[in-house]
């Protein structure tokens, strides 16, 4: 093993965060013992859902928001593959190497171990607790592929908290998916602007005013992705495109100087939300009962079906402005809801906080009975 028998602490020191000190581990020839993994240590990779486009920003922009889905990582106890399925998607998520998170571990690990070795991972198990609603506009594809990716690279041997990490883990999940939006808040946290410049992905960060919160609308019908992009025109007049581009702007204001009144507008598109939900579900609707019960802005998150309106806010800083803001933030959950509903469309209403907080990982070492974390 690649590691030995050493306790994940002193390992970590294997792997500099120093860009160009990464020390490759000691590749040998079992398939269990090749792995940066004690049999007494479980890796844990957290990833955030990201709600993408925000309007006017197709493709481009995106933020983070509390809701995470988890996947664990150890030996299996019976020495065979495992995946078990925890929380949302368990009824239909494939259980054996087809499923996503799977996929994506062992595309991780080939990328870090340089195309030397695929990862077996028959001795393995895998625990998939997910809190993200697949297939409702809320990135879980990203999440499972931003977490699978990033459990590969780890149990190659990188440590994914340095930047030169999470920079290969934005190109290999934009490869994959295609679009940045959901996969760069899902690593770096909070709003992220992404593109592609040549073979490169590049993200950067915008504020979010302290305070705000985010009610969600979603609704209990699933809606994929795929689908719903391959039904958009591919073709923009040019007022079309001054439409949005005006708005993508403001939008970045708004948010960067902490000016709520400029984020109705600046979250208004007319490339892709409305041709995916007016006639489905009553998007309009539901976006103007948002903003009549008193939110800032409210668009489709993703590709939908999730509809997110945006609350609160340290506007002046004033002790009970966060009770107010909570108790707006479920006014609007419920005005969106009843919208929904006079449309025939049942769902669920949660209100959630953006977050900063992208992947994390770490490992849990059982010594004895005794559960050490070694945060990475
Ligand atoms: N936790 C998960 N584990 C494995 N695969 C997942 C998970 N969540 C989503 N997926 C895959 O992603 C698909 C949904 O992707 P997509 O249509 O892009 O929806 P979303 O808007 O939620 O990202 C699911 O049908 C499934 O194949
Ligand atoms: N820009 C993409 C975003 C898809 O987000 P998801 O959360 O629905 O996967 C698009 O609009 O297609």
């Amino acid at each position: 093993m690649g590691s030995g028998g050493m306790p994940a602490k002193d390992r970590k020191l294997r792997w500099s965060s120093d860009v160009d000190q990464w020390e490759k581990p000691d590749f040998t020839s079992q398939s269990s013992d090749c792995i940066a993994l004690n049999r007494n240590e479980c890796l844990t990779v957290s990833v955030p859902a990201t709600t993408a486009n925000i309007g006017p920003g197709f493709d481009s922009l995106g933020f983070a928001v509390d809701l995470r889905n988890d996947v664990t990582v150890e030996f299996s106890p019976t020495g065979t593959f495992i995946l078990e399925l925890k929380g949302e998607g368990c009824d239909f998520l494939p259980r054996d190497e087809t499923n996503a998170v799977i996929e994506a571990v062992k595309k991780g690990y080939r990328f870090q171990s340089n195309d030397e070795r695929e990862l077996d991972v028959s001795a393995l198990k895998f625990t998939s607790t997910n809190r993200i609603p697949p297939a409702r506009g809320l990135g879980s594809s990203s999440a499972a592929l931003v977490c699978g990716l990033a459990a590969g690279m780890t149990l190659a041997g990188s440590d994914v908290s340095t930047a030169r990490a999470r920079r290969d883990l934005l190109n290999l999940a934009c490869e994959v998916e295609g679009h940045p939006d959901n996969v760069a808040p899902a690593i770096f946290g909070g709003f992220q602007i992404a593109l592609s410049d040549e073979n490169e992905w590049i993200t950067s960060s915008v504020n979010i005013p302290e305070g705000m919160l985010c009610s969600l609308f979603i609704p209990d019908f699933h809606s994929l992705t795929s689908e719903t992009r391959a039904a958009l025109s591919d073709k923009l007049t040019q007022a079309e495109a001054v439409f949005n581009i005006g708005r993508t702007a403001t939008l970045i204001n708004a948010f960067n100087q902490s000016d709520f009144r400029l984020m109705k507008i600046g979250t208004q598109d007319i490339m892709h939300q409305h041709q995916r939900g007016d006639k489905q579900f009553g998007l309009d609707k539901i976006i103007a009962a948002a903003i009549g019960a008193g939110a800032h802005c409210c668009f489709l998150s993703g590709a939908g079906p999730t509809v997110l309106a945006m609350t609160g806010g340290d506007e002046n800083g004033k002790i009970g402005d966060s009770t107010i803001a909570a108790i707006t933030a479920e006014r609007v959950a419920e005005a969106m809801s009843d919208a929904a509903k006079e449309f025939g469309v049942e769902g669920q209403a949660l209100i959630v906080e953006p977050t900063m907080e992208g992947i994390s990982a770490w490992i849990d070492v059982f010594d004895d009975g005794e559960d050490v974390v070694d945060m990475m």
